[in-house]
């Protein structure tokens, strides 16, 4: 009720214990903290606060127009409302390796476990999209020391993105994480990976643990749970399924609603007010009211 009551260092360590455990773990996007919540309430290991989402939820594309601020404010609002660990995109770091000190900094006093940073060109486009542009390694290197220094959280999880398999090829994506690794970060998530086989090649290269991304639409084969566990994968994001499913709701009863005159027909899709009270937890403010209204000295 209100915020979570679990403080951020031990939210951190419980998520670094569930990594070590060898099981894949499965963060779904919210873009909201109610879709987070729901997140939790369907038991998934934690949740992914997407650049794409947060940017398509403020009505932009996803070229790295959102500020440090409005990404940190929604992650923490995201993360006040569940217990569940929580890792935001910070797409490249908002600039120079001293934004990116700044931007770890920040988003760790907003409560997070987690963040990646990426190695695109600024202004970044979606790691499924052609047209991608690399900074040097020698610079994304830099960038990674910079986040890795800025912690002050040692449980907090450094992720390095690499986007060089659709600019450059597989092999060279690998051998750009290795030197992320070797400059401090922790985890690795290689963007828009082909099929199995690049996963597996992926896996084979690469000592740390290991993010992958299925998000539709893309360049990645969708693979199962069981597939990516069996790979030997540790995270894995759906970052922008909650929207691309809420929006194709919304505009199918916009569109009942426009040519029927009424959204009686929509009724039996929609969350009913039930349900979203009990999401909400909503009894347990009435309880509040009831506490004090009752009150005597
Ligand atoms: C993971 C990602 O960076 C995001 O912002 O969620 C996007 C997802 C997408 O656009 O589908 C990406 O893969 O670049
Ligand atoms: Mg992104």
């Amino acid at each position: 009720m209100l915020t979570s009551k679990l403080p951020p260092p031990e939210r951190r360590s419980r998520f670094r214990q569930e990594l070590a455990s060898g099981k894949l773990l499965r963060f779904p996007g919210a873009f909201s903290p109610l879709v987070a919540m729901m997140i939790e309430q369907h038991r998934f290991e934690g949740v992914y606060i997407s650049g794409a989402a947060l940017s398509a939820d403020l009505g932009l594309p996803d070229i790295g127009l959102t500020t440090l601020s409005e990404v940190a404010s929604r992650s923490e609002a995201i993360t006040r409302m569940i217990n569940l660990p929580t890792i935001v995109d910070l797409d490249t770091g908002f600039g120079e390796p001293a934004n990116v000190a700044r931007a770890v900094t920040t988003i760790e006093r907003a409560g997070l476990c987690g963040c990646h940073i990426e190695d695109q060109l600024f202004p970044k486009r979606c790691g499924h999209l052609d047209g991608k542009q690399l900074v040097s390694t020698d610079e994304m290197v830099r960038k990674i020391k910079a986040a890795a220094d800025a912690k002050s959280d040692s449980n907090f999880l450094m992720i390095a993105r690499t986007d060089a398999r659709g600019v450059e090829n597989l092999d060279a994506a690998i051998e750009r994480a290795q030197r992320y690794v070797d400059a401090g970060a922790e985890m690795i998530f290689p963007e828009a990976l082909a099929d199995e086989s690049e996963f597996a090649k992926f896996r084979a290269a690469i000592d740390v643990p290991l993010l992958a991304n299925m998000t539709e639409f893309g360049k990645s084969q969708l693979l199962s749970t069981d597939q990516l566990s069996s790979l030997g994968y540790n995270v894995v994001i759906y970052p922008v399924t909650t929207l691309r499913l809420a929006m194709h709701a919304i505009e199918t009863g916009l569109q009942d609603l426009a040519s029927a005159g009424t959204q009686q027909g929509s009724v039996n899709s929609m969350q009913t007010r039930q349900e979203l009270y009990q999401l909400l937890n909503y009894e347990s403010y009435a309880e509040i009211d009831r506490k004090l209204f009752n009150f005597k000295l």
